[in-house]
């Protein structure tokens, strides 16, 4: 397989999931984590490495680098595999997406942000999810008809802070996920609730169904639910890690133990909380987006912005989502016909949000 993002939350998951089924790695793609990617080099013998940084390179401990946005696309052109993992964090993952469907390999796919921006002009066909809540969903589907499908939420860092605090809060109290470990900029997004916009967009295009929605779950031990139409619903419940939806993802079905199952007798009630725009402001255009999928690109851009905003301190997080909300009503007309149109609006959105 080759592995974008490798260093990353889900791309060591990633490793730990291949290494138990024998996947070979032929390549690595990293950041600025070098002391990572030359353990996992060591460790995985990849034919091809690629990083961002070409002032790194000396740095790796290996003979083909290549480097930043196109030494990704390089390097997947000359990879044989036919799985690409793509684990990159951000707007940056949707070329790799592009070329990884391009070159006719399957995409499993943790990049959300490439969905979000770009669903309806990509072939969802060639794409496994790594998400919790898709694989949730996929796991639930069968043939029988669907009414409705529904995710759960965390409630993220700030869930039980009150209102009047929010203002307040750092982007480090942020990062204090309840349930999850991730990266830093999915827990921000989890904070705020974008997280969740973003994966009922995500829903949307993976599995074509029109009534979506969300709901908190404080534990994360329910990830989805299936309305059906004849009136069942039915829930998927997993222990709160990734290494059941990658390993799905890599190897297609898994018939041995990658979780204990969960003790029901010790969990003992589960709950269930309306998300309210109050706290998570986002929640405002929720339905909005639903009717007008196709406008991911620009709440994605703005909120790109607002994060590195609010890490600088120059704003907080109810302005985060403020601002996003802001540049999604300024760019109602912003509907990408096509893959460059995508990254057209991206970068017109983000000299926009810069400007104020
Ligand atoms: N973590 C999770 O549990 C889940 C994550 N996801 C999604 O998966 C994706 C990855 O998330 P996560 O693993 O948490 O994120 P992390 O921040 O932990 O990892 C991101 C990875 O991308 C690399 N990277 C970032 N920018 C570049 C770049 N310009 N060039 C090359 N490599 C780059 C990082 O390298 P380095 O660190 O070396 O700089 C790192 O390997 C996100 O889209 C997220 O929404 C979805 C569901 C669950
Ligand atoms: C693990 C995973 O799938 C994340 O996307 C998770 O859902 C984030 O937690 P929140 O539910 O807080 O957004
Ligand atoms: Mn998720």
């Amino acid at each position: 397989m080759v592995l974008l993002g490798s260093t990353g939350s889900i791309g060591v998951n990633a490793l730990i999931i291949a290494k138990r089924f024998g996947i070979m790695v032929e390549a690595l793609v990293a950041g600025k984590n070098i002391a990572l990617l030359n353990e996992q080099i060591k460790e995985h013998h990849p034919k091809y490495v690629a990083i961002s940084d070409a002032n790194d390179r000396k740095l790796v401990n290996h003979t083909n680098v290549f480097v930043g946005k196109e030494g990704i696309l390089e390097l997947l052109q000359k990879t044989q595999s036919y799985l690409v993992v793509n684990a990159l964090v951000g707007f940056v993952g949707l070329a790799p997406s592009i070329e990884a469907l391009r070159l006719g390999k399957r995409l499993a796919l943790a990049n959300k942000e490439s969905l979000v921006v770009a669903g309806h002009l990509l072939d969802t066909s060639h794409i496994t999810p790594i998400d919790s809540e898709h694989f949730g969903l996929w796991y639930l589907l069968g043939k029988r008809p669907v009414r409705g499908m529904t995710i759960t939420a965390s409630g993220g860092a700030f869930r039980d802070t009150p209102l009047e605090e929010l203002g307040k809060m750092s982007f480090q109290d942020a990062l204090k996920h309840p349930n999850w470990s991730m990266g830093a900029k999915i827990t921000i997004d989890s904070a705020t609730m974008t997280n969740k916009l973003f994966e009922l967009l995500e829903a949307k295009w993976l599995f074509g169904v029109d009534r979506l929605d969300a709901i908190i779950e404080p534990k994360s031990l329910i990830h989805a639910f299936i309305n059906f139409k004849d009136g069942s619903t039915t829930a998927h419940l997993a222990v709160a890690d990734m290494k059941l939806p990658i390993a799905f993802a890599l190897v297609g079905e898994v018939e041995e133990p990658i979780l204990p199952s969960l003790d029901l007798a010790s969990i003992g009630s589960f709950s269930f909380q309306k998300i309210e725009a109050a706290r998570y402001p986002i929640w405002e255009i929720k339905e909005d987006v639903l009717a007008h999928p196709t406008r991911g690109v620009v709440i994605n851009a703005a909120n790109e912005v607002g994060i590195a905003k609010f890490f600088n301190q120059e704003i907080n997080i109810l302005e985060l989502a403020e601002r996003t909300i802001k540049a999604y009503r300024h760019f109602e007309d912003a509907i990408p016909k096509s893959l460059d149109e995508v990254f057209e609006i991206d970068r017109e959105v983000r000299r926009y949000c810069l400007s104020f």
